[in-house]
Order: structure tokens, then sequence, then C-alpha cells
């Protein structure tokens, strides 16, 4: 089974109160989504591996360590996944970002796929999958298919919100996938969004409502 980390960390717990508010408008909405990214990546990647390499300093040399193996793949699922992948290229900058598009059609609330470009090597690098958002969890699960159908092994899945119904649903269907949530939000309403949640993420991203 999977392992749920929510991050309780202050400075996430405080961004994500305005991040929530309706109040906050699509520019500052965006900028504490960048914010919280870059927060939850530096604590998502605290397993990195590392390997010894020797560096000259100006007095000696050192023995020092360096993030080993391949480059790490960040895959936000379109749109509203876009919002996070800026924060994480800040602390990594390296990384390949590949792109899966999803939307939720709004009668059935089944994922519908629309497109797919991932970096090369899928199959040797790591993976975080991202979105601000785990509602019913059937675009998680279906962009998480879509990225093991090409190889993908080993993944994370990062949000800002989730609803016990996604989580549920994500390890149910990727035991193997551990989650990272900033708050686990109490339930879904009868259209499928997540309560209290903060409305819709694409549409409050990039100011479309
Ligand atoms: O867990 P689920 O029930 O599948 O819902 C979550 C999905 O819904 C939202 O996307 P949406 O369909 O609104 O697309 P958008 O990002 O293009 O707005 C959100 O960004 C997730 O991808
Ligand atoms: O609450 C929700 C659920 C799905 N998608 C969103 O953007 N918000
Ligand atoms: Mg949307």
């Amino acid at each position: 089974m999977g392992k749920v980390y929510v991050f309780d960390h202050p400075l996430i717990q405080h961004k994500l109160t305005y991040i929530r508010d309706v109040k906050t408008g699509t520019k500052e909405f965006r900028e504490l989504v960048d914010e919280v990214a870059t927060l939850m990546a530096f604590e998502i990647t605290r397993d990195m591996p590392l390997e010894d390499v020797k560096v000259e300093t100006p007095v000696t040399t050192a023995n020092a360590k360096m993030l080993a193996g391949k480059k790490l793949g960040i895959v936000p699922i379109l749109r509203a996944g876009i919002g996070m992948v800026d924060g994480i290229l800040k602390l990594i900058p390296a990384a390949k970002v590949g792109h899966i598009g999803l939307y939720r059609d709004p009668e059935t609330l089944q994922p519908v796929e629309y497109y797919v470009k991932l970096p090369a090597d899928v199959e040797e690098r790591d993976f975080i999958v991202v979105d601000p958002m785990l509602a019913t969890g059937g675009s998680a699960v279906e962009a998480i298919n879509s990225l093991k159908k090409r190889g993908g092994k080993n993944i994370k899945f990062m949000c800002l919100i989730a609803a016990p119904e996604g989580v549920d649903a994500l390890q149910a269907a990727h035991p193997d996938v551990d989650i990272y949530i900033a708050a686990l939000d109490e339930k879904l309403n009868d259209h499928g969004y997540i309560v209290p949640g903060l409305g819709d993420a694409g549409d409050r991203l990039f100011g479309t409502k």
C-alpha cells in the first residue's frame, strides 16, 4: 500500500489558507501555488540518492556529495498541474518535464486523455506526477496508468489538496505509489468537488471563470 504523507509545515499550511480563500485573485493564487510546490519539493526529495565525490575547495580537497543516478521527471496533469512545475524546477532545474493532458468529464467525472509527451528513457527515471487536486482520484489513476504503460516505474504523486475518496482510489489502483499532500480534506460534494477545497484549481490558476 502506498504511504500518505501530509505536509504540516507551518509555511505550507499558512500559504494554503490563502490559496483556499475565495478572495485570492489569479495572480496571487498562481504565486502561492508556485511557492507551496517549492516547499513540497524540498520535502519530497528527501530520499534522493547521493554519491560520493571530491571537490577542490580554495583550501584542500573535500569529500562531498552530489545527486546520483538518472535525472528526475516531473509530470504535471494538464492543465492545473502546470501551476506546480516551476516551483519544483526552482530546486531541481535539471529535471525533465513530461505532460499528460486529462480533463474530467463534468457529467461522468471520468478522466478523458487528450495529450501525452514524456521525456526519453522513461524506464530509468524517477517521476513525480503533480496536480493540485486529488478528488475522485480518476485523473491521477489514469495519468499513472499512462505513465506506467510507457515504462514508468518509480512514481510519486504530489498534490495540494486530497479527498479521502481520491486517496483510497489511488492507493487501490497503484499501491506502489506514495502520495504527498498539503491537506487531506473532508469529502467530495455531489459535483465531485473537494469540500472545503479551493474550488476549480485550473480556473483559479488561469483565470478562466
Ligand atoms: O480526482 P479527479 O476527480 O479526477 O479530479 C481531479 C482533476 O480535476 C481537475 O482537473 P480538470 O478536469 O478540472 O481539468 P483542468 O486542469 O484542465 O481544469 C484537477 O486539476 C484534477 O486533474
Ligand atoms: O475540487 C476540485 C475537484 C476537482 N478539480 C478541481 O479543480 N477542484
Ligand atoms: Mg479544472
